[in-house]
């Protein structure tokens, strides 16, 4: 017999980022500790379903390679301009994860939603917490009216490659 549960996992990055639209602290260049929480749907048909690690070999390294001390950007950003031309002027090359519309938490759940679904994982909720107070629980229902929405405009660039 097959039955659905849940599997909780725990991932973090730090990374750099800033609020371009707010008018307040958050404007700033700005650094957090995202903490991660991935709820996943498997099946179990014996003493084991998924194992953890089955997880953690493909989403620890994908948040490490694209997301661990990088800067999360919106390319309409005119800062991001300013940081592409540095990096050519001055032979750096910057971790910038490019957003397609504010680096808000929402967004990146959003964005590491898809990203962990492309990856084959049948996710139901994402929670993201960006500071010691403030969570957000992301649910199949929240990914799904942003697909709908097309929260990014160029939504589906969302780069995937691992
Ligand atoms: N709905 C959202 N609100 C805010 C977001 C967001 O992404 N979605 N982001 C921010 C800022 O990134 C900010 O860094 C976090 O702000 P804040 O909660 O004020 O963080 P503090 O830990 O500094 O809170 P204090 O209570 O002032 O210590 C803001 N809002």
């Amino acid at each position: 017999m097959e039955f659905a549960m849940i599997i909780r996992k725990k991932y973090k990055f730090y990374a750099a980022h800033r609020n371009e639209e707010l008018q307040d602290k958050c404007r700033n260049l700005h650094g957090h500790r995202y903490g991660i929480v991935c709820h996943f749907e498997v099946q179990r048909t014996g003493s084991y379903s998924t194992l953890f690690s089955d997880f953690d070999d493909k989403i620890g390294p994908f948040l490490k390679e694209k997301y661990d001390h990088g800067m999360l950007i919106n390319v309409n950003d005119p800062l991001y301009t300013t940081l592409k031309t540095h990096m050519v002027t001055h032979g750096e090359d910057f971790k910038l994860c490019e957003f397609q519309g504010p680096t808000s938490v929402e967004n990146l759940a959003y964005k590491l939603f898809t990203e962990i679904t492309r990856m084959g994982f049948d996710l139901s909720l994402l929670e993201v917490q960006e500071t010691d107070t403030s969570v957000i629980s992301y649910d199949r229902e929240d990914w799904a009216r942003d697909n709908e929405a097309q929260v990014f405009s160029a939504a589906h660039t969302v780069d995937t490659a691992q």
